[in-house]
């Protein structure tokens, strides 16, 4: 392999420069030139990459986001755009690529695989919703930043006795409800995957209510329901004073933690040394510590273990 293309696709997260420079390098010093497309699948689309030296991608480990920049593309679900996707890779002299991204960006690289063109895929996204790795890139920053919010809507939730509802993302996995509830001891996480019984909620806040405890913090994956609803109900059912707070694009960004560096310069290592290697159609992923390489036909059809130990216990540590 003399040229290979790295692309960081879907939402971004903080560890995908990481990610980025890890890739660069390590082709480079196998003496394989790199090309990085921009935005994505767009950039492969409409022919829009730069050649990447080892000086291109200084200065970026310890920034969020992505210096590639990242996209959603419909023309690239199509098979009209894929198939002018696989056109530009050749006319490019594009031998291999590196997909960085989450479930959706993984699903187009197993496309562009079966289409004959060698992809090693890397998990990232702040949800955790990708089986075959216990952790994606992105998740741990996004539990920093959560938790830095909670705690800081924890003081003024007890300096008022206000009930907060604090939604965060996850689309429908309730991974980062779960541990960042653990993480804060909120009272209460409402994730996707456990049917919540808010009148059982409400009677735990009550009770504890009327022992003197008079704050509350319940944190709620986006995909579980809307969060003015449920703080509407708490409202009624016991009289609190309630607030909400969604915390939006805040939780993706940001400088990435110690270990989303870490996480991020593994993968990109190992996706380019998987793909020296011939080895095709995977995706690295972190398993009990090692980084290991799965099938993306067997990522893609597969679930993520839910951790519903994990759930269980911060309702039990919570209230
Ligand atoms: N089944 C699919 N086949 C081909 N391409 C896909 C498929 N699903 C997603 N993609 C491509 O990957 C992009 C990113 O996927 P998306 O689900 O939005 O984000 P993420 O990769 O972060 O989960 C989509 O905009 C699309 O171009
Ligand atoms: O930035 P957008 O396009 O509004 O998307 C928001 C979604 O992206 C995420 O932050 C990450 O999801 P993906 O990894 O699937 O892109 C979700 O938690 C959230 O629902
Ligand atoms: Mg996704």
């Amino acid at each position: 392999m003399k040229k290979i293309g790295i692309i960081t696709s879907g939402g971004d997260c903080s560890g995908m420069n990481a990610a980025i420079r890890a890739a660069t390098r390590t082709a480079l010093g196998h003496g394989v030139q790199v090309v990085g497309f921009r935005k994505g699948y767009s950039g492969l689309l409409k022919g829009d990459f730069l050649e990447m030296q080892t000086k291109d991608v200084a200065g970026i480990l310890h920034r969020g986001g992505t210096f590639l920049q990242s996209a959603r593309s419909e023309e690239f679900r199509t098979v009209l755009g894929r198939e002018k996707a696989v056109r530009h890779l050749e006319e490019f002299g594009v031998e291999g690529l590196v997909v960085i991204g989450g479930d959706g960006s993984l699903n187009g690289a197993l496309a562009l695989h079966r289409m004959g063109v060698p992809v090693i895929g890397i998990p990232a996204s702040i949800d955790n919703d990708i089986p075959f790795t216990d952790m994606a890139l992105g998740v741990d920053t996004a539990l920093n930043n959560i938790i830095y919010a909670v705690d800081c809507i924890k003081d003024t939730a007890s300096s008022h006795d206000r009930a907060f509802v604090i939604e965060v993302m996850g689309r429908n996995s309730g991974y980062l409800a779960s541990m960042a509830a653990i993480a804060t001891g909120a009272e209460y996480a409402i994730i996707p995957e456990v049917e919540c019984d808010i009148a059982d909620l409400c009677n735990q806040l009550r009770l504890r209510y009327e022992e003197g405890r008079s704050n509350a913090i319940i944190i709620l994956a986006e995909g579980a329901g809307r969060a003015q609803n449920i703080a509407d109900n708490i409202k009624d059912a016991i009289g609190f004073e309630t607030r909400v707070t969604v915390l939006g694009h805040y939780q993706r960004g940001g400088a990435p933690s110690v270990f989303d560096r870490l996480l991020g310069s593994r993968f990109g290592h190992a996706a380019v040394e998987n793909l020296l290697a011939g080895q095709m159609g995977k995706m690295v992923g972190l398993c009990c510590n090692a980084i290991l390489p799965t099938l993306l036909e067997t990522v893609v059809v597969s679930e993520k273990r839910q951790q519903d130990e994990l759930h269980e216990m911060s309702l039990i540590l919570g209230i």
